[in-house]
């Protein structure tokens, strides 16, 4: 359908905003007042949630002067709809223009009374849709669901906790493959869902752009626009690029451009998402621009989540420094920062004790004594850890990961002085190289023998991945790809997927340090540590490319080195020192900063005291982490997972997508408006286009039609199909189509009632509350759409407990056309006074549901504003615009909840006989 500047739209993604007006077009771009809620947005032309409001003849009509008028005709004059009504006795015309802004379409009254009727399954289907809508406002898990993502308990505690606060900036560091991607994402579609974040720009390492976008796209419905520079220059004249897409994805190399940075500092953004943050340089006395780009981007974009899974890999300060980009009110002083982090054992053994049921010893003036352990605990974490700002999630807490396997493989000395050294193939000929270094023939043999496996082979730089890559292909006939930064994201991509390709994919992946990091490779068992890397948390990142979520089975690494060589000397410091082959190590950081001169004079010529070195390194490891396991992490652990909570949540989530009752809904929304469904298996449909379709529930479904899930699991396994669970766009567009239709809204039937004598009446009703607000005050959960039914006989009295809607359902039969409107005709005063009677009793209740609303939400801020007031006198990681905002929302919201009103959903009659 085309847009006219006038024409009344609905969007389907946010109906609380009312009845938008198109002020707004310019080919790609569409922009939408709300005068409801004083509010303006913009989509994109191709794929915007939006409705045609059209009434039909037989509908009610609602001008913006408060009349409420009768559609007797409907005229279209370019483009826009002029509708002919009975006012007075006299006919009118009203452009659709001056349509009332809180849309309420043609009313079931009005339907009914005229006898413009639909089907007993179209009434049920509106009754349904009613019911689910209220059962997702109410389940508090808005956001969390319908995504394709196994349900993992650390994931979701951490979505949900950081997802339902407002303008959330928080560290995600989970350690490296435990699905930070996929907490930012959930984080995300949570925020967007809840309309707390609109505009979301993603700044990743160019190297992992397709992998985001892919993600985002495949997991979580989220269509990112890809930017580069020539997306950049390709803007329209006077217009900032950034400004014409909701969400964008781009590498942080792109603001390398002053010119890119100036954009996207003049756009307005709700949250900004950074990956490998890490990367971002930092020093106390030379930031790199890019990362002094994200300090001025942090101070204006509300909404911050930085990712690294080595949050130390750079240093500790550097790490404080980016904490201090998350709350510079807080992280300000790092000698003080360093100090309290040396508090963390105190609490954590307090901790403990509560825990243990004992008595807090030295607990601090500020926690309430006499509080339960559990909030104590609550709020220990919150006012003394880094609890609010930082998460980190460990392997060893998570669990379920397959073991490691290191496999040493020592190789004969050259005659070359050259080749002690770490990476001997940057001083030397490239061909020369090739033939002398034994690492080469070894990769050779490896591989082959390893065959058909996929191995992944790392190095630490291009030039390093490039000739072995063309050596293995050309010379050795392995096939194989290279993956560096010499190449361009297309090429590297391509690379990737050959490599991931299972019957005639590449066997080997040669990858420089950038293949080390962000990837997904855990389809793979091998991996080949060609050279090794000279900051622990590096290794630790090529590891993690296998060692990751979706890893099956144990992994093997295989380190190949020169006898002697500065290689081994690394390899055995790592192993031997660290254990870092076997198991990850949150506290690689501060073992090179306490060993880095004595490692790099080893490095340089191996003495007899390496092996003094290696006792001192592993006596340092075991006690520091021992330490952080006892102080630090494992404060962190305890902020970061509620192992419990997570459960609870993944329960709470399967127990609302139960694949039965959505495939039942599924099927009764198809059948009632036109869609074609075909059963393909358990859990699983074909749908297809309809000929005659009543509705347009799915304008998305392709021509030649597409296979749909109702299942997570199956969503999970076949990643070709829709995962069309209640918060897929389809399905949210759905059912507010439906809603926002008259499909339903008036039925009229007769059936056999025992002990009831013939021509006796019922009246079945369907009331919901309506709210036209900002969605991100969260009133739903408050004043839900709460469906009421009432079954009114003809005098008023209510059977509804007597007789339920199912039971009508499949007992009531229809009436032929004729026999309906004169059945109207005879009943209309009672059917008038019996819709008066339950709107009377509906408004009544609804009254109280507005008091009594109002009160919990009301209690429900106060209590947030106490405790973050409170929190603020001994933790400023509580930012003062964090409370500022609640007290907003307060007033906001106990405003919007005194404007509910009673909607009728639908109205049955039914004939006994
Ligand atoms: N809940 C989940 N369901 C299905 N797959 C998941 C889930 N969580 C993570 N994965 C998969 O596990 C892998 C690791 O996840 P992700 O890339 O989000 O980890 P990460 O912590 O960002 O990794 P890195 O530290 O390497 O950046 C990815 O292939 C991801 O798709």
């Amino acid at each position: 359908m085309s847009y006219a500047i006038g024409q009344r739209w609905l969007s389907h993604a946010d109906s609380e905003l009312g009845l938008g007006i198109i002020v707004e077009l310019d080919g790609r771009r569409v922009s939408v007042h709300f005068p409801a809620v004083e509010e303006e947005r913009t989509y994109a032309t191709e794929n915007a949630p939006l409705t045609r409001v059209k009434l039909r003849e037989g509908d009610s009509l609602h001008t913006r002067d408060g009349r409420k008028l009768q559609v007797l005709a409907v005229h279209e004059e370019q483009e826009l709809l002029i509708y002919e009504v009975a006012s007075d006795g006299q006919r009118e015309l009203v452009a659709e223009l001056d349509l009332d802004d809180h849309i309420d379409l043609a009313t079931p009254r009005q339907r009914l009374l005229a006898s413009q009727i639909d089907s007993h399954s179209a009434f049920a289907l509106r009754m349904q849709t009613c019911t689910h809508i209220h059962e997702l406002q109410q389940s508090g898990l808005r956001g969390l669901l319908g995504t394709r993502t196994a349900l993992l308990p650390h994931q979701l505690f951490v979505a949900n906790e950081v997802g339902k606060r407002h303008a959330p900036r928080v560290l995600l560091a989970d350690e490296v493959g435990l699905g930070k991607t996929i907490e930012a994402g959930m984080i995300l579609h949570r925020q967007l869902l809840s309309g707390d974040s609109r505009r979301v720009l993603i700044m990743v390492p160019e190297s992992l752009q397709f992998q985001w976008l892919v993600e985002m796209r495949r997991r979580f419905n989220l269509q990112f626009a890809l930017f580069d520079e020539s997306r950049l220059a390709e803007g329209d004249e006077g217009l900032n690029p950034f400004e014409e897409e909701q969400l964008v994805l781009c590498a942080s190399t792109l603001f390398l451009d002053p010119n890119a940075r100036a954009l996207a500092l003049d756009a307005d953004w709700d949250m900004l998402i950074v990956d490998e943050v890490h990367r971002l340089a930092w020093s106390a006395d030379a930031p790199s621009e890019e990362f002094l780009f994200l300090e001025t981007m942090a101070a204006q974009v509300p909404g911050l989540l930085l990712l690294t899974a080595t949050p130390e890999q750079v240093g500790q300060e550097a790490h404080f420094a980016r904490l201090s980009l998350l709350d510079p009110e807080r992280f300000h002083d790092f000698p003080a920062f360093v100090e309290e982090e040396s508090q963390y054992k105190r609490w954590s053994t307090l901790i403990d004790a509560l825990d243990k049921g004992e008595p807090a010893q030295g607990l601090p003036a500020d926690i309430d004594p006499n509080a339960s352990a559990e909030s104590q605990i609550a709020a220990l974490l919150d006012r003394y850890g880094t609890g609010r700002v930082l998460f980190r999630n460990a392997r060893a807490s998570v669990g379920g990961f397959p073991a490691r396997e290191m496999h040493p493989h020592p190789l004969p000395a050259v005659d070359n002085p050259i080749y002690q050294d770490l990476y001997p193939d940057l001083h030397i000929d490239t061909e020369q190289w090739l033939q002398e270094d034994p690492r080469v023939a070894w990769l050779v043999g490896q591989l082959k023998s390893l065959r058909p496996e996929k191995v992944l082979v790392i190095c630490a730089k291009a030039e390093t991945a490039l000739a072995l890559e063309s050596y293995l292909q050309l010379r050795a006939g392995i096939r194989s790809a290279a993956f560096h930064e010499q190449l361009s994201l297309i090429e590297r991509d391509r690379a990737a997927a050959y490599f991931a390709e299972q019957e005639q994919g590449a066997q080997a992946l040669i990858c420089s340090e950038i293949g080390g990091e962000g990837r997904n490779f855990q389809f793979a068992q091998h991996l080949i540590l060609f050279d090794l890397p000279e900051h622990p948390d590096q290794l630790e990142q090529r590891i993690g490319r296998l060692d990751r979520i979706g890893q099956r089975d144990r992994i093997f690494i295989h380190v190949p080195y020169i006898q002697g060589s500065a290689q081994e000397t690394l390899m055995r410091w790592y192993h031997e020192g660290i254990d870092l082959f076997r198991a990850s190590c949150s506290a690689g950081d501060m073992i090179l900063t306490k060993f880095k001169i004595e490692l790099e004079k080893q490095l340089r010529q191996r003495g007899p005291d390496f092996d003094q070195l290696l006792e001192q390194t592993a006596t340092f490891t075991a006690r520091t982490r021992k330490e952080l396991s006892e102080g630090r992490d494992k404060l962190l652990e305890r902020s970061s997972c509620n192992a419990e909570q997570g459960l609870a949540l993944g329960k709470a989530i399967s127990d609302i997508e139960d694949p039965v009752s959505l495939g039942e809904y599924l099927e009764t929304l198809c059948a009632v408006t036109g869609i074609e469904h075909e059963e393909h298996g358990e859990h699983s449909s074909i749908l297809r286009r309809g000929e005659q379709e009543l509705l347009e529930v799915f304008p998305e479904v392709p021509e030649d039609g597409c296979t749909v899930t109702v299942s997570r699991d199956l969503a999970l396994q076949r990643e070709d199909w829709i995962f069309l669970g209640w918060e897929h766009p389809w399905m949210e567009n759905a059912m507010t189509t439906v809603l926002g239709s008259s499909l339903g809204q008036a039925s009229v039937g007769a059936m056999t009632l025992k002990g009831v004598p013939g021509g006796s009446r019922l009246y079945e009703l369907l009331f919901t509350v309506s709210l036209s607000a900002p969605r991100a005050l969260g009133l739903q959960r408050y004043l839900p759409l709460a469906p009421r039914r009432l079954l009114l006989d003809a005098n008023g009295r209510d059977l509804s407990k007597l007789l339920s809607h199912e039971r009508l359902n499949e007992r009531v039969e229809k009436l032929p056309r004729g026999t309906v409107s004169k059945i109207v005709r005879q009943l209309r005063e009672e059917i008038e006074a019996r819709i008066d009677d339950a709107e009377k009793s509906f408004a009544s209740e609804l009254e109280a549901r507005q008091a009594e609303a109002a009160a919990q939400y009301g209690k429900k801020l106060d209590e947030e504003i106490a405790r973050l007031s409170s929190l603020r006198e001994v933790n400023p990681a509580i930012r003062r615009e964090e409370i500022d905002d609640l007290r907003d929302r307060r007033a906001a919201g106990l405003a919007a909840l005194g404007t509910a009103r009673a909607t009728l959903q639908g109205v049955r009659l039914v004939l006994s006989r």
